[in-house]
């Protein structure tokens, strides 16, 4: 068995981390004015989506207040690129309840770099202000997965795009794993700039990283330091 990270709750299954991450998620949007969800990629998160958009939780969610942004995404025309804001767009359905203007895609059309400066641009407009104020977090909610390779985000061991400090957002030319294409991500200061950080990870697949985490590694994913909380949703399986 895997020691799981700490602030970590093991769920019998994917669908029961979905569940509790979606009920975590309305508790951090309840109150008054917009929220800003930062959103994973990849396939774990794709459950949650369609979960909320879904008639369990559809009626809950406050879809007027919520603003949906992107934690990453792949540059790259065509179905194989994966794109993350297809994934996203596919989950919340053809009659998705996200408002017009309200899901805010990382740009694709113009590569990795200015993709990146335009999508900057974007978060700073929206948090009004260039540099970012620990007690005033960008993100109400970010959620975050964990790549067999202790990824995260499209933030790759070794890679620059971890040790950025100054910029927002960054162009990840050299994405080191399938699909190979360029990507876009948030840098660690911006996904760290959170009141609440919600880590999604199931399956076998992550026990490796997992355990790397654990015994002290310094992964890309255990170096998001949230301003807010931090929460590990596991499932069973991951874990062992
Ligand atoms: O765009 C992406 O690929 C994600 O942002 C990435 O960081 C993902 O969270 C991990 O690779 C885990 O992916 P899975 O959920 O598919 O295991």
């Amino acid at each position: 068995m895997v020691a799981p990270p700490p602030a970590a709750t093991i769920l019998p299954d994917a669908d029961a981390v979905a569940r509790a991450a979606a009920e975590r998620l309305l508790a951090v949007a309840a109150g008054t004015g917009r929220a800003a969800i930062c959103l994973s990629g990849g396939s774990t998160p794709r459950r949650l989506y369609a979960l909320l958009a879904g008639p369990e939780f559809r009626g809950r969610v406050p879809w007027e207040r919520l603003h949906w942004f992107f934690g990453d995404e792949r540059v790259g025309d065509g179905p194989e690129a994966g794109s993350n804001r297809r994934m996203v767009e596919a989950a919340f359905g053809a009659d998705s309840p996200v408002p017009a203007g309200h899901l805010h895609p990382i740009p694709t059309d113009r590569g990795p770099e200015a993709g990146a400066a335009a999508y900057e641009a974007e978060l700073r407009a929206w948090y009004g202000a260039d540099g970012l104020d620990p007690a005033r977090p960008l993100f109400d909610c970010v959620l975050l997965g964990l790549g067999e390779d202790g990824h995260t985000a499209s933030l790759f061991p070794g890679k620059p795009a971890v040790a950025e400090t100054g910029r927002w957002v960054v162009g990840v030319p050299e994405a080191g794993l399938a699909p190979f294409v360029p990507r876009v991500s948030l840098t660690l200061p911006a996904l760290g700039s959170a009141r609440s950080l919600l880590f999604l990870v199931t399956g076998r697949g992550k026990r490796d990283p997992l355990a790397r985490l654990a015994a002290g590694e310094e992964l890309p994913a255990g170096r998001v330091q949230p301003q807010g909380d931090v929460a590990w949703l596991l499932d069973q399986e991951a874990v062992g």
